[in-house]
Formats: structure tokens, sequence, C-alpha cells
């Protein structure tokens, strides 16, 4: 693909003999913790991809504060730390906020004096009322459903290091913004930004999210299978759903599964599938990290950006 002459390819042989050891292995207890927020992460993927991964991380995070105090030498003025910003863009339901949290916790584990914190940008989604109004409620995901000056905003004071950061909440349950419920940023060293759009181009604005961007990973995988992967989180949140009168999928869930199934297939195609190929997949060529899945969210190849 012309596209991917921009990038180093490496098998997952090859990634992982980057960095083979010299980092003591994750112990039982923490390998315990990855299992319990997802219990299908292949542990194998942990320590084949993900701790090299983190290590390039921290040579980026490294360059990134010389040149923050090269800077501020050259100003003769004190420069205060600045955070270290990490994207992570991909289709819906390829396994982003995965990713981003394994991220999490290992760059936590290696850095452990660095305050690593997590969002994702569906909480700045509009809320359904308003993309009513806009009439743009089957748009959902696409890039005028968000509200990109409130995201830019976000970046720019957690860039200038605000005490306390207070960003809306996103739940796939009720499929809207929770009303009145905040997440809290306080003031990290490393933030992880997880959503379909961090590497999109503005709608109307001067600057990119990705401007804020010191670290990207774009996570990879063929259509079908992201199809696949789509349906199957569906059906688990179909299950729960069905005791649950405030769920969004409360009345599928209690209907004919087929009639349910039918609908996410529609979803997929017409929606998800459609963003993918018009506003996601065109970014992948500006992340700085690509990882490939195959079938079981396997890690089959890494990317490395050249230039
Ligand atoms: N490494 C992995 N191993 C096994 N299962 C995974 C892995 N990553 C993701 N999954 C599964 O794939 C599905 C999608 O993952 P996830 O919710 O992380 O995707 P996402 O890209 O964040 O989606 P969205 O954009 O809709 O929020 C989930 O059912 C999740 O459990
Ligand atoms: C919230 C997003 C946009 C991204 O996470 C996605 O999960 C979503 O809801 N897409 C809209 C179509 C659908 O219902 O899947």
């Amino acid at each position: 693909m012309e596209e991917k002459m921009n990038f180093h390819r490496f098998t997952r042989e090859e990634w992982q003999s980057f960095y083979p050891n010299g980092v003591p292995p994750l112990t039982e207890s923490e390998l315990m913790q990855i299992k319990s927020f997802n219990d299908r992460i292949s542990l194998q993927d942990v320590q084949d991809i993900y701790i090299p991964l983190t290590h390039l991380v921290n040579i980026y995070m490294k360059e990134y504060e010389s040149l923050q105090l090269a800077k501020g030498l050259f100003m003769q003025q004190f420069v205060g730390s600045t955070p270290f910003i990490i994207g992570v863009a991909g289709s819906v339901a390829v396994g982003k906020s995965t990713t981003a949290r394994l991220l999490q916790m290992i760059l936590s584990r290696l850095l452990k004096k660095k305050h690593v914190q997590l969002i994702t940008t569906d909480g700045f989604l509009y809320p359904t009322r308003v993309l009513k109004e806009k009439g743009i409620l089957d748009r959902k995901g696409f890039p005028e459903s968000y509200d990109m000056e409130k995201l830019l905003a976000f970046l720019n004071a957690v860039k200038n290091g605000e005490e306390f950061i207070h960003i809306p909440m996103y739940s796939h349950e009720s499929y809207d913004i929770i009303p009145d419920m905040y997440e809290t940023i306080t003031q990290p060293d490393i933030l992880i930004v997880e959503g379909i759009n961090v590497l999109q181009l503005p709608q109307n604005q001067q600057i990119y999210v990705s401007d804020f961007f010191d670290f990207s990973i774009y996570v990879d995988a063929d259509s079908e299978l992201v199809r696949k992967w789509y349906l199957e989180r569906f059906e688990a949140l179909l299950k729960l759903a069905k005791n649950d009168k405030n769920n969004y999928y409360y009345g599928y869930a209690n209907g004919p599964k087929e009639e349910a199934m039918a609908m996410a297939e529609n979803v997929w195609e017409k929606v998800n599938l459609k963003n993918l190929n018009e506003f996601i997949l065109p970014t992948r060529s500006r992340a700085d990290i690509v990882l490939h899945k195959k079938e079981n969210h396997k890690i089959d190849e890494v990317l490395l950006r050249k230039f």
C-alpha cells in the first residue's frame, strides 16, 4: 500500500526482539490486574508488543522533555514541565480503549513517578438532544457530531497545566452523554487520549487536535474483522441490557434476537464502516505507530513512521 512507504514495517518477532529483556516481566498480580479488565487479552501481547512500545514512548518523552528544557534556556525563562499527550486512533470497536488502558497500566508501572491519565473523546460528542436539533442523530461518530472547539480547549488547558479540568462522560449503555457527571483531569505527566477522531483534520478550526499530541498510535485491522468484533460487543451489550430499563437497547434486548442483530449489522454498514472508510482510515498515515491486528486481536505487525 502506497501510504505504508512512510513506515518501517516489522513482524511481531522483529518488534519483540527490540526489547527482549532488560525489563523485569510484569508480576503475577499486575498480569491479573490486566486480565481483570478484559480476560480475553493475550498476556503474550503485553510482553511482546506493549513493553517494547512503552520503551519507545519513553524515548519520545525524553526527547520532548529535553526540547522543552532547551527552549526554556533559549528564552532565559523557567518553563515548567508540560504534559506529554498520546493519541490512540482507529475504527469503532477495533480495541482503542483496551489498547489505551493497557498502555496506561504499563506506562504507570514502568515509569513509577509519572501520573498517567486516560480519556476518551466520546465525552466530547454532542448530547443526543443537540444531535437531534442539528438533524445529525444518524451521524454519531462523524466529525460534525463532536464539539471540536471544546476538545481543543480541553487539550489546551491540559498542556497549560490547569489544576482540575472537568470533562463530560459518555455512556454506551444510555447511548448519550451522562447529564451532570464529569471526569476530572488532574495535571497528568502523561495523558492518553483515545478516540476515532484524534488524528482528523480540523473542520473549521485553525488548529488540529493532533497538534497537541506528542505521540500517536493507530490501531488497525481488516474491516471484516472489526465488523465481527463490533457485533460480538453488541451481543454482550444486549445481554447487559435485558434487565435494565434505562439501557438504550432494552427494547431490542427483550425482542427477537434476529431483529436486534439486523439493526446492529445495518448500523455497522451505514454508520461505522462508512465513517471508517471516509474519515478514520485516511488518518492512519499520520500516526507514529500502527498496531496491526489479526484474528483474536493478535498483533501480527507493527509499523513505525520513518519521518
Ligand atoms: N486485545 C484484545 N484482546 C481481546 N479482546 C479485545 C482486545 N481489544 C479489544 N477487545 C474486544 O473488542 C471489542 C472492542 O474493543 P474496545 O471497546 O476496546 O474498542 P474501541 O475501539 O474502544 O471501541 P469504541 O470506539 O466503540 O469505543 C470489545 O468487545 C473488547 O472486549
Ligand atoms: C461513540 C462512538 C461514536 C465511538 O466510540 C461509537 O461507539 C458509536 O456509538 N457509533 C455510532 C453508531 C453505533 O451505534 O455504533
